[in-house]
């Protein structure tokens, strides 16, 4: 039902059903404790899709329209409440019982009072902190959460490495403009990454994200049994994965920690100074390598690729794969770990969507539905052999071969 234009005919039913929903909200919200516990996570999902619909359709349009200017703030007041440690003070004060009062924010952080009260009380609105009496605030529930040391990489992140650059779209896009909203907000022909080889502090915090970000989902080995599907008769001279484009190396050193009998070399690549701020992992090699030359591994059992593609165009992919299809042999294979969107899209691709743009505006990359992946391995001469979702939120482990086969052993 389109949320917009449809309406009950009958206003009674209408109001019968304001009033019971309003009820059996209330009764939620005094009973749920952000505790999910007997609810599995589908019914959990759906609700909270219905509340989000129910939601947009109940504001009236000054009410959209304000919420929708000032989205932005939601970030920008979580960048300063976790960089300067006002959600841990709330936090402490949660556990303690004894309320944060803003005097003592002001004198810890230095921030004008009036700015603080002002901040604190848009955290209110977020539902993150309360105030306990005038001036003096406590968190709540979310608040534990989000002060976390990955919760201050998240936001420092997006707010300080691509806010700038997303309001960069609508230039972007205009007739005649080539140049991505990167290259505009940059004022730059380098590509991210390699801007950020050169600034060290902003490339080691996205890699600090790069490699928290997922910790507490499924991951890919949960998706797919290696040990059986990929290790079998390795002996320790072999390679067994290559983790192409791999950061800080986090998935290598994960094959590593959930199969520690598994026999073969685990190989980490990406751009030198990645590597060299990379930490140094236990059984896994690092070797700088540029995946738009030659893979110089022949014959891994798998080259395993994490949002390598998602940065890509097609064109770009197609020649990434080109650069591996020499290396392969026929135990080769190259695993894919990416979304994959539905082809007909719902209301649950609030974030995906907005991730896809994020990769276009920075990239010219995506984030690709599964018609969209056909169609590219279709153009690069590969063939999918299997895709398997391990995540609610679209991940995907896609194993794909060169179709024309290796004449290599
Ligand atoms: C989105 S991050 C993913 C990192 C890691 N695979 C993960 O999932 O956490 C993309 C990675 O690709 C690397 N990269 C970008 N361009 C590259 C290139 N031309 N050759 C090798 N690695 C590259 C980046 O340095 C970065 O580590």
């Amino acid at each position: 039902m389109d949320p917009v234009t449809s309406s009950s005919n009958d206003p009674m039913v209408l109001i019968r059903t304001f009033e019971d929903l309003f009820g059996q909200l209330k009764s939620f919200n005094s009973t749920y404790g952000r505790d999910p516990r007997g609810v599995d996570d589908e019914t959990r999902k759906e609700l909270l899709e219905a509340c989000r619909k129910a939601s947009a359709v109940l504001e009236t349009p000054f009410e959209t329209m304000q919420r929708v200017n000032y989205s932005p703030f939601t970030l920008i007041v979580l960048r300063v409440a976790t960089g300067y440690g006002i959600l841990n003070f709330l936090d402490e004060a949660r556990l303690s019982g004894v309320p944060c009062k803003v005097v003592h924010l002001a004198k810890e952080t230095g921030i004008e009072h009036g700015v603080l009260v002002a901040l604190l009380d848009r955290l209110c609105s977020e539902f993150i902190v309360r105030e306990v009496s005038p001036d003096e605030y406590m968190g709540t529930a979310i608040c534990k959460d989000l002060a976390t040391p990955e919760m201050i990489d998240a936001f420092a992140t997006f707010h300080d490495l691509l806010l700038p650059v997303w309001s960069q779209l609508y230039k972007s896009l205009a007739p005649g403009e080539t140049r991505t909203g990167w290259e505009i907000a940059h004022n730059t022909e380098i590509q991210p990454y390699q801007w950020w080889e050169s600034h060290p502090e902003d490339g080691a915090l996205l890699h600090r994200y790069f490699t928290a970000q997922f910790k507490d989902l499924p991951s890919w080995l949960d998706g797919i049994d290696f040990a059986i599907g990929f290790a079998k008769g390795a002996s320790s001279e072999d390679v067994l994965l290559v983790d192409v484009g791999g950061g800080n190396g986090q998935e290598s050193e994960l094959l590593r920690s959930k199969f520690p009998d598994c026999l073969g070399r685990v190989i980490l690549q990406d751009l030198p100074a990645v590597l060299e701020r990379a930490p140094e992992l236990k059984r896994i090699e690092k070797m700088a390598h540029d995946y738009f030359t030659e893979q110089p591994v022949h014959g891994a059992r798998v080259y395993y690729f994490r949002q390598i593609f998602h940065n890509n165009s097609d064109e770009n992919c197609i020649a990434i794969l080109s650069n591996h299809r020499p290396a392969m042999t026929s135990h080769s294979v190259i695993l894919i770990d990416e979304k994959v969107l539905p082809d007909v899209t719902d209301a649950s691709q609030l974030y995906t969507s907005a991730l896809s743009l994020n990769m276009s505006i920075n990239f010219r990359g995506l984030e690709r539905k599964k018609r969209q992946w056909l169609k590219l391995m279709e153009a690069a001469d590969f063939e999918i052999r299997d895709m398997r979702r391990y995540t609610a939120f679209g991940d995907c482990i896609i194993s794909v071969v060169p179709r024309t086969a290796n004449t290599q052993a």
